[in-house]
This record gives C-alpha cells, sequence and structure tokens, in this order.
C-alpha cells in the first residue's frame, strides 16, 4: 500500500508517537479516527464509518463534533482503552497539530461518578525492603503513599483504594501472581509506564520537585514507596492531564492504623455492593445519608479503612454522639451542606483549566457554607463542645473568606459557559473593562434611539432599527415613507412592504459595536484566566475547606442513621473483651421484623462454635457481629442495645465463594487459600468469621480440617473466633479446648413443622433440620421421604444400607458411620472388614497408612492440607 499523505499520514505519524490504542485527531471542527482506529471506535461507540481518499487508497474514518469529545472519551476509556488526543492549532503557515494528552481510567477527568477514581502504582521493592504504593485521584488531588511489608499485604492495601488503574513496577510486572490477583479481584486496567520513572533517584527527585524536598524526605517511607510516588507523577504529567498543580499534599497512609480488611472481607460483608455486585442492599448504601458527593465518598473510606486508634475514634464518636442529640442543628447542618459542591473536584478542574466562570460560581457558594456551618455548630451548646468547632476551624477561614468575596466581586450573576464571548464579570471588576462596558452601552444606546431621532430629524414614519446576519445593522423604513429618505440613506434591501437603509454614521457605529465586542471577549478571556491561575493557587485550601465540609457531612450521616435507628454508642477499649447486647443485622434489620441476639467473647471464652439448623441465621449472625466490629471502628454508633467493644487489629471472614467459580478456580481450592491466608495473618486482636468451613471436600476430609483448623486458631493464633458449622462432631471440641464455647441457633419442632426462633443460646445443637429445608425447597417427596428412613436407621443402627435398583433386592452395602467407610457386598458374608483390605490397591493402601500415621493434634493445618491434596492425587492417579 502507498503511504498515506496530507491529513491521513498526519493521522499515522502522530499515531507512532503514542502507546495509546487510539488515537483522536482534531480537524477543524471535528475529532477524526482513521484506519483501524475508525473501525474499532464505530464498532465500540455505534459511530458512522465513512471514506477518506489518501494518495490513491481509500481510509475508514469516524469522527465526532469538538463539542462532543467528552462523552466519548470517556465512553471509550470505561472500554479499557487509552486514548491520545491530538489538538490542531494555528501556526504562520496555516496549521499544525499535536498530541496534548492521553486519557486513560485513572487520569479520566471528566467522570461523573461521585466516587473516588484511584490511579495506584505498586512497586517490589525485590527484598531489600518492603512493597511500596503511591495513590492518586486526579479529579481531586488526593496523593498517598503506603508501605506493605509483602506481597500480600500490599493487594490488601490496594484493594483498600479500588483503584481503577495500577501502574506495576519493573519487578511487579513479572510477578505473574500478584498481576493475575489484580486483575481478578479489582476492575483496574494495568499499565505498563516507562521503567526509568521508577528508577529510584528520579523518582525521589520527581517526587521532591512536587512536593517539596523536607516533606518527602519527612515521610519516612522506603525507596519503593517513592519510587511508586513518583512514577505517578510523571505519568499524571506525561498523559497531560495538566493536573499536578492540584496535588498539594502527600500523605503517609499507615497500614497499622487501620484495621486489616481483605477484599474478601469487604465482599463478605457486603460493605459497598452485595455479593451480587448491587450497590444497593450495600451496608454503605443503607448507613449514608450524606448530602454532596465529597460526604458520600469520605463515608465510603471510612467503611473501607477503619481505624485502630481508640482516641481517633472517640473523637468520631462524640461528634457523632452531639450531633445524634442534637437534632435541629443537624437539620440545618444537612441543610447547609446540601448548597455544597464539590470542591475538591472544582480545585482540580481549576488547576487543568478546564473550569468555567459557572464553576466559580459553585466555588464561591461552597466557601459560603463554612461560616454557615460554623455558625450553626457554635449555636448549639452540644456540637460547640464536640470536636466539630476544631473541625470547622482548621481551613484558613479568612484566607477562605478572602476567595469567596474576590470571586463573588468578579463573576456576574448568570454567566454564560464559555469563556470567550464575554460577559463573565460584574460591573466594577477592571476599570478597562467597565470603560468597554460603558462604551458599548453608549453605543447600544444611541442605536437604540437612533429611529425616534431619525422619525424626527426627517418627519419619517414607520422608522425601525434593527440587526440581522447578512444586513448587519440597518434602518428599515415602510414603504409609504421609503422615497421620503435623506440623500445620505442608502439603501440595501427592498422587501414587500419596507426598504433598509444604512449610513456611514450607522456604519461606522456598527464597526465600532463589533470591535468593542472583540475587545471585550479577548480582555475578559485574559482577566478570566489570571482569575483563573489565582483559584488554581488557592488549590490547597481548597481542598482544606472541601475536606472539612465532607467531614461534618459524614459525621452528620452517621449521627443520621443512629438517631433513626436507635443505634447507641459502643464503649470501645483496648482489652479482649467483646460483648453486645441485643445486636441486630445494621442491614437485615432493615427489611425483617428482627430478633436481636447476644454475643460474649473474652479471654475465657474466645471462640464459639455457632450451629444450628440451616436457614436458622448463623451467618447473619456472625456477619451482624463482624459488621457491629466495624462499624464501631469506623466511630460509628452500632445496631445493639449496648455494646463493650474490644478494638481489632483485623476482621477476617470466610464464607462461601460462590463468585470464584466463574473465575475457573475450584471452591475448595478457594476456601483452602483464604483459609491459608487467615491462619497466616490473623493475630490474637483479630476477629475471625469462618462459615462452614471444610464444606467444599469429603465429609472426613472436612472435618478434619475444621477441626485442626480450630485447634490452631485457638492454640496457636489466639483470635476471636465465631465459627458456623453443620459439622456436629466439632461441639465436641469445647470439652478440650478451654477457650471454645458452643451457642446454637434455636429452632422449635412441633408435628414435624419447623419454626425458626433466630435466637442465639449456649450450648451445641442437636438437629440439624437439613431435610426440612430439602421440603421446603421442593425436593420431591420419595427423595424427602427416604431421607427421613435414612437418618432415622443412622441415628438408630449408626449404619445404614445402600439401595439398589428399583426391582433389585437392597445391595448389602453398609456404611459404618464410625469408620466413614463403605463395606462393600464382598465383606458382608461373615468376613471382617480387615480381610476386605487384600481387595484395596497399593495406592490407597500407601495412603490409609500415611493416615493412620498422622496426629492431627500436632501437625500444622497448612502441612494437613497439603497431606489431603497429595492423598487426592494419589489416589486419583
Ligand atoms: N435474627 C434474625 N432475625 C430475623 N431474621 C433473621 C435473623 N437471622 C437471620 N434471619 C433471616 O434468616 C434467613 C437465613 O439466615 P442465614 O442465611 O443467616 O442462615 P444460616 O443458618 O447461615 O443458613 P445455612 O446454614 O443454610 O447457610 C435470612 O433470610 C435472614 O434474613
Amino acid at each position: 500500500m502507498t503511504e498515506a499523505t496530507g491529513i491521513v499520514g498526519e493521522f499515522f505519524s502522530l499515531k507512532e508517537q503514542t502507546d495509546a490504542e487510539l488515537l483522536a485527531m482534531q480537524c477543524g471542527d471535528f475529532y477524526e479516527f482513521f484506519g483501524e482506529d475508525a473501525e474499532t471506535v464505530s464498532d465500540e461507540l455505534d459511530l458512522k464509518v465513512s471514506k477518506k481518499s489518501s494518495h490513491g487508497s481509500s481510509y475508514p474514518m469516524a469522527g465526532v463534533p469538538l463539542a462532543d469529545l467528552t462523552p466519548y472519551l470517556k465512553a471509550l476509556v470505561e472500554r479499557g482503552y487509552r486514548v491520545a488526543v491530538a489538538d490542531q492549532y494555528e501556526t504562520d503557515d496555516g496549521h499544525a497539530r499535536e498530541i496534548v494528552r492521553v486519557v486513560t481510567p485513572g487520569t479520566l477527568l471528566e467522570t461523573t461518578d461521585a466516587d473516588a477514581q484511584y490511579l495506584a502504582a505498586v512497586v517490589d521493592g525485590s527484598g531489600s525492603d518492603a512493597y511500596g504504593l503511591a495513590v492518586a485521584d486526579v479529579t481531586t488531588g488526593r496523593f498517598l503513599v503506603t508501605e506493605a511489608d509483602d506481597a500480600d499485604d500490599a493487594l490488601t492495601e490496594l484493594y483498600r483504594f479500588d483503584p481503577v488503574e495500577v501502574l506495576p513496577g519493573p519487578e511487579t510486572r513479572t510477578d505473574d501472581d500478584l498481576l493475575s490477583l489484580i486483575r481478578e479481584r479489582t476492575d483496574a486496567a494495568l499499565t505498563l509506564h516507562e521503567t526509568e520513572s521508577f528508577a529510584p533517584k528520579r523518582a525521589a527527585h520527581t517526587a521532591r520537585e512536587q512536593f517539596g524536598r523536607e516533606t518527602v524526605d519527612r515521610l519516612s517511607v522506603g525507596e519503593s514507596t517513592i519510587s511508586a510516588a513518583g512514577a505517578i507523577l510523571d505519568y499524571v504529567e506525561e498523559t497531560g492531564t495538566g493536573v499536578l498543580a492540584s496535588m498539594t499534599r502527600i500523605q503517609a497512609h499507615h497500614g497499622d492504623d487501620h484495621v486489616t480488611l481483605d477484599a474478601t472481607t469487604q465482599r463478605n460483608l457486603e460493605l459497598t455492593e452485595t455479593m451480587q455486585g448491587d450497590s444497593d442492599g450495600s451496608l454503605f448504601e443503607t448507613i449514608d445519608h450524606t448530602e454532596t458527593s465529597a460526604g458520600g465518598r469520605r463515608l465510603k473510606e471510612w467503611l473501607q479503612r477503619p481505624r485502630r486508634s481508640l482516641s481517633v475514634l472517640e473523637r468520631r464518636q462524640e461528634s457523632v454522639a452531639a450531633l445524634a442529640s442534637a437534632p435541629l442543628a443537624r437539620d440545618q447542618i444537612q441543610d447547609v451542606l446540601s448548597e455544597a459542591y464539590d470542591l475538591a473536584r472544582l480545585a482540580s478542574k481549576a488547576t487543568h483549566g478546564s473550569a468555567d466562570a459557572r464553576d466559580f460560581l459553585s466555588v464561591r457558594d461552597t466557601l459560603a457554607v463554612l461560616p454557615e456551618l460554623a455558625e450553626a455548630i457554635a449555636s448549639s451548646p452540644d456540637l460547640a463542645a464536640s470536636p466539630l468547632a476544631e473541625i470547622v476551624d482548621r481551613p484558613d477561614r479568612d484566607a477562605a473568606r478572602e476567595l469567596q468575596d474576590a470571586l463573588a466581586a468578579a463573576i456576574a450573576e448568570e454567566p454564560p459557559s464559555t469563556v470567550t464571548q464575554g460577559g463573565l464579570f460584574q460591573y466594577g471588576y477592571d476599570e478597562e473593562l467597565d470603560g468597554l462596558i460603558e462604551r458599548h452601552d453608549e453605543v447600544i444606546e444611541w442605536l437604540e434611539t437612533l429611529a425616534d431621532r431619525e422619525k424626527q430629524t426627517h418627519g419619517l414614519a414607520h422608522v425601525t432599527v434593527d440587526r440581522n446576519k447578512t444586513d448587519g445593522y440597518y434602518i428599515q423604513v415602510g414603504k409609504s415613507a421609503a422615497d421620503g429618505v435623506p440623500d445620505h440613506y442608502e439603501q440595501i434591501k427592498t422587501l414587500k412592504n419596507s426598504k433598509r437603509f444604512t449610513t456611514d454614521e450607522l456604519e461606522e457605529k456598527e464597526r465600532e459595536i463589533l470591535r468593542l465586542e472583540e475587545q471585550r471577549g479577548d480582555l475578559e478571556y485574559d482577566l478570566f484566566e489570571d482569575l483563573r491561575e489565582d483559584v488554581a493557587a488557592h488549590a490547597e485550601l481548597l481542598q482544606d475547606v472541601g475536606r472539612t465540609l465532607a467531614t461534618v457531612d459524614a459525621l452528620a450521616s452517621l449521627a443520621t442513621h443512629a438517631a433513626e435507628n436507635r443505634w447507641v454508642q459502643p464503649d470501645l477499649h483496648g482489652g479482649d473483651r467483646l460483648e453486645i447486647e441485643q445486636g441486630r443485622h445494621p442491614v437485615v434489620e432493615q427489611t425483617t421484623e428482627f430478633v436481636p441476639n447476644d454475643v460474649r467473647l473474652d479471654e475465657e471464652r474466645g471462640f464459639l462454635v455457632v450451629t444450628g439448623p440451616n436457614m436458622s441465621g448463623k451467618s447473619t449472625y456472625m456477619r451482624q457481629v463482624a459488621c457491629i466490629v466495624l462499624l464501631a471502628q469506623v466511630g460509628s454508633f452500632v445496631p445493639a442495645k449496648d455494646a463493650e467493644i474490644g478494638l481489632v487489629d483485623g476482621i477476617f471472614t470466610r464464607v462461601g465463594a460462590l463468585d470464584e467459580l466463574a473465575q475457573g478456580r475450584s471452591t475448595f481450592m478457594v476456601e483452602m487459600s483464604e483459609l491459608s491466608n487467615i491462619l497466616h495473618t490473623a493475630t490474637d486482636e483479630s476477629l475471625v468469621i469462618l462459615d462452614e468451613v471444610g464444606r467444599g471436600t469429603a465429609t472426613y476430609d472436612g472435618i478434619s480440617i475444621a477441626w485442626a483448623a480450630t485447634e490452631y486458631l485457638h492454640n496457636e493464633v489466639q483470635a476471636k473466633t465465631l465459627f458456623a458449622t453443620h459439622y456436629h462432631e466439632l461441639t465436641g471440641l469445647a470439652e478440650n479446648l478451654p477457650r471454645v464455647a458452643n451457642v446454637h441457633i434455636a429452632a422449635d419442632e412441633r408435628d414435624g413443622d419447623v419454626t425458626f426462633l433466630r435466637t442465639v443460646r449456649d450450648g451445641p445443637t442437636d438437629r440439624s433440620y437439613g431435610i426440612h429445608v430439602a421440603d421446603l425447597a421442593g425436593v420431591p417427596d420419595p427423595v424427602v421421604d427416604r431421607s427421613r428412613d435414612v437418618l432415622e436407621r443412622l441415628r438408630e443402627e449408626k449404619a445404614i444400607e445402600a439401595k439398589g435398583g428399583a426391582s433389585s433386592e437392597p445391595v448389602q452395602a453398609v456404611f459404618d458411620v464410625s469408620s466413614g467407610q463403605f463395606r462393600g457386598p464382598a465383606n458382608t458374608d461373615g468376613g471382617e472388614s480387615g480381610e476386605g483390605s487384600e481387595s484395596i490397591d497399593p495406592e490407597t493402601k500407601a495412603v490409609l497408612e500415611d493416615l493412620e500415621g498422622i496426629d492431627v493434634n500436632t501437625t500444622p493445618p497448612v502441612e494437613l492440607i497439603a497431606k489431603v491434596q497429595e492423598w487426592q492425587a494419589q489416589l486419583g492417579e
């Protein structure tokens, strides 16, 4: 094919300069895509493709009008494309084009989503030092760095922020396990940014340039963390987002201050979305009463990053308590907050130059919220005595007032959305502009009175003065009077009932008006740019005020929910005791007549084996405990009559892993790797929730693993644990392990009907009612009846015959419940089961011998798991 020339050639040569998948190139009033890009865009977004010829070849072409680029960019980025944008600019001899930015998921400024949009970098310190992470939100200028001890920790930190784009460092990009976990557990796009930007020296230089040498050095984080920070800054710069100036502050986020909450646990507790992936019905949706999107972001962040510091939590509690007990003041505060816009996002728009005059009115109005908020707090004695008073005092109120006044004096009340046409500023803002406006008004006044003057001076009737696109300004005279116009009138048009004239003077005035309008547009544009720079220079102040409003909003939201749902302030302490009186599940209580339940865990009783029929409420009970502890460590009140909560350093859960099946990992494998993670990571200060661990494999394997895991958690880890199980065998553990206690969820059975009481009682349950649930679920009657029969026999005889075909006699295969083995037909004619071992193949025999030699009490669970896998493999052969 011949080389494309002209516009298409220019497109392809620009395309070579970028590693973005798509290029949108400005051609006059359109952004065009050519070649394969045109086809991709048309497939994705239903754009029409036309043809463009160049040098004898024809190329597909698709375009979008200039003003419509944003939604198309957004849609393409959301579909996973990185899109380069080339703009056209005037030169002395025509025009030229260059790539001005590359839009990626993490650098998309045009977001309409209220959620934070994090871009993250992960750097493996390759043994010398821990993993380093940096996360930044270009839409708000937020910039955080943190360290992680190992890959697992790094993932946990990453999940906390749920980034939309991740830049793996040079080592990290060869770590397939880590990358595949990031892919599996987040929706983040992985971008391989140039490795040099991660180089420690260069990265440190970049970070110091941005945040100041002292600030960066004082962070006391490792090289890999600085490397991650530098790479992010470099990437933001390179993609041309132009928001570096809004990144005013680098904050070190210390995992130690936070409760460990891995991705599995966030999902299991349905913090921000339900297991089905809906946000409706999540804990966040349930408790969110914020007025602003920034407040919503803050509340969500609190839920995803609960704290461990007693003092931080008690301060939040004090504010929530004060707000909860002052409903009128709270209403007033929420009213005031409802007027606030997203200041952090506005600051970011100002720094990257896309803010318009209306955005500045939003800044003005939001700055005005701060003193009103302060006043509402000051006028309520309870609120004034709470930490809220200090929170609203944090931003520089005088500077905020000055900026607010400056904007109030500058921007016109209803400014246009363009910044080039004038009309943005108020009279009195700038002398030169005032001069132009006055002169403009004078000429307009002259024009408006011209018709009357002409009537009087020349004795004309039916005269009007007007303007249109083709004729400009004109004097229109009715037909009857048109012949009497003075000589200096120059006719420009004849209409049916009138004629249009112009005069030298009118033409001069018209030129003057156009000149004035152009001058005014130019001057206002310059003034606006100055103002925009001034606002951008206040980015940090805007972020401070924004943060304060968001914090008050989130606290008021917690207070509202507490007050409306009879939640109580938990008593927090650093000890082991966890006692909840009449606790409820924060989400389930919204839709159900909830039966409250108690829980008590302490030094003597740290591990509860929870039994109860299917559907009785075991999962709900355990999640309720986890949610209450989590809410307490957010600083929230909790759904209970009374609660005393010893702070935990982590919440770990292991519940059914249905969704993993879709990702091609066996349920049991997932179950075991989650269990393994918990056994490795939990400490004696953690809360562990295990729901039916071991269920995914053969019964006796399952029981063994559950048994061993219980012992390990009890003896070694000593975490506070709730373990729901259907294996009644496990209830026996309470007799041997001092801190294990049994509780069960009661059900009532009368005349074959089961009533779920949903009440938790001490002691183990005696029945499981599984068959009753099978019946409820519509399992065919013969199967349900036969199950009852089998169950009856099992209870009586501890052994059961297997049934053969419909017509045949029962086959004499007996399942011995105590040994967990079938005694097959060969063994039933008088032979002992031992003789049957003749027929056992050597592999099975080896496994059995191995099994016999293992002491479940002393073997670490991880080894047990490995053993089980080894046996399965051996038997499989
Ligand atoms: N305390 C309660 N008050 C009212 N309803 C409850 C309560 N606890 C649970 N429920 C309701 O009972 C149903 C079953 O609860 P859950 O799933 O917790 O049972 P489960 O014992 O874990 O069941 P399975 O063993 O079959 O997994 C749910 O619909 C839940 O909303």
